[in-house]
């Protein structure tokens, strides 16, 4: 039973110091400190839990996330949570479509971010008040009141509300057996933790080799900057994992489409499995063109942390421009959002890989994939999630 009136809303700007070690570094964020605009909300029920939620940001970018997460409060302070999660549609478009803070999107950029932070709190809070974990909570929901939950605005030429009724109520079929795979087994992963640009060669070697030794079969490298060093450095991780283990690629939107065309087919020895994000994250039609060019050399291409909004992936998946669907956690508007770009992702059928680089993106989104998996998709075919390793 969900109780209790929004009391409080505080937010806090939360940084690591990650730039000393170039951890998290690629070839667009060279001196990234990890950080997050940290949200907690209170309610005056006597049960006292509070909901906590984040957003990923780098640094100096916190400071701006932090000024919407206030300017968004008073939307959300005074609210029963029983009529938010009633209507959580109604309540999500309160947020996106404030007369004057959409001017500053709409759900896209700094307000969106903060609209994560936001959401996700309020997602913690009714998960913890159900005593479930926010995965099992999806699960457990009927296929009407998580249809409830998504906003339809400008998707319904690809997924109406009866359509994603009909995945969902498929969802359901047999769906005991997939949750207790992962319960027992987990979701499948893959690192991204050895290969950052700013590590050394002997880094990256030692941080390979523990993770061999761990048992890790996937590995993601950092490109894009210099292609002397991504032929060097894409053969050493090679060389080391063999041809049994996976490799993909990251360039963090360093190139303009036919360079990175060019570039990636210089590294196609290598065999990797995915170059993500090669251009600009708002090029569709661009990521299509490097899609049909590398195709014919097994490589997909995979995008999504950078991807402002359902719409974006809307055109993404028509314009048929990424293999790989990088949900994000905290740059789309939170469960609400991801809902319905899960459901498209089923419909065309693309795998969806979770983008999970950053502080406490692994262990929310994680929640999301699962869910995937138990109640949407179905499947594991192609579909891994992003790990940082401590
Ligand atoms: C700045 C960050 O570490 C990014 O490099 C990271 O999110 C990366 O793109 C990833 O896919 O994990
Ligand atoms: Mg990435």
């Amino acid at each position: 039973m969900v109780k209790g009136k929004i009391t409080g809303l505080s937010v806090k700007d939360v940084r690591f110091p990650t730039s000393l070690g170039q951890h998290g570094s690629d070839a667009m964020h060279t001196d990234p400190d990890y950080s997050a605009a940290y949200v907690v909300i209170e309610t005056d029920a006597e049960d006292a839990i509070k909901g906590y939620g984040l957003t990923f940001t780098l640094g100096k970018g916190t400071e701006i996330v932090v000024c919407a997460v206030k300017a968004l409060s008073h939307l959300v302070v005074g609210r029963n949570l029983e009529d938010i999660v009633a209507n959580f549609r109604d309540f999500y478009r309160q947020l996106t479509s404030d007369g004057q803070l959409r001017w500053i999107g709409p759900e896209k950029g700094v307000v969106h971010l903060a609209t994560a932070a936001v959401l996700n709190a309020v997602w913690d809070l009714w998960a913890k008040q159900e005593q479930k974990p926010l995965w099992k909570l999806l699960v457990y929901m009927t296929p009407e009141q998580l249809v409830s939950c998504i906003d339809f605005r400008y998707i319904t030429d690809v997924l109406t509300e009866a359509q994603a009724l009909e995945i969902l109520q498929n969802g359901k079929q047999r769906q005991e057996a997939r949750e207790e795979h992962m319960v027992k087994h987990g979701y499948p992963a893959y690192t991204t933790s050895c290969a950052w640009l700013g590590y050394s060669d002997n880094q990256l070697q030692k941080l390979c080799a523990d993770a061999l030794k761990e048992g890790w079969t996937r590995f993601k490298v950092k490109v894009g900057a210099d292609l002397q060093d991504d032929i060097r450095r894409c053969k050493l991780i090679r060389d080391m994992i063999g041809h049994d283990n996976e490799l993909m690629l990251d360039a963090n939107q360093r190139w303009d489409v036919n360079e990175a065309i060019s570039w990636v087919k210089e590294l196609a020895v290598f065999k990797p499995l995915w170059i993500e994000e090669p251009t600009s994250p708002d090029d569709i039609l661009g990521h299509g063109t490097i899609s049909k060019a590398l195709a014919p050399l097994g490589i997909g291409v995979a995008t999504g942390e950078q991807c402002h909004n359902r719409v974006m992936f809307k055109q993404f998946l028509q314009a048929r421009a990424l293999q790989y669907l990088q949900i994000d956690s905290c740059r789309l508007g939170s469960v609400n959002e991801n809902l319905s770009v899960l459901l498209m992702a089923k419909k065309f059928n693309i795998p969806v890989c979770p983008h999970a680089g950053g502080v406490g993106l692994c262990e929310l989104v994680q929640h999301l994939i699962i869910f995937d998996y138990i109640s949407v998709s179905g499947s594991l075919e192609k579909r891994i999630q992003d790990i940082l390793l401590k």
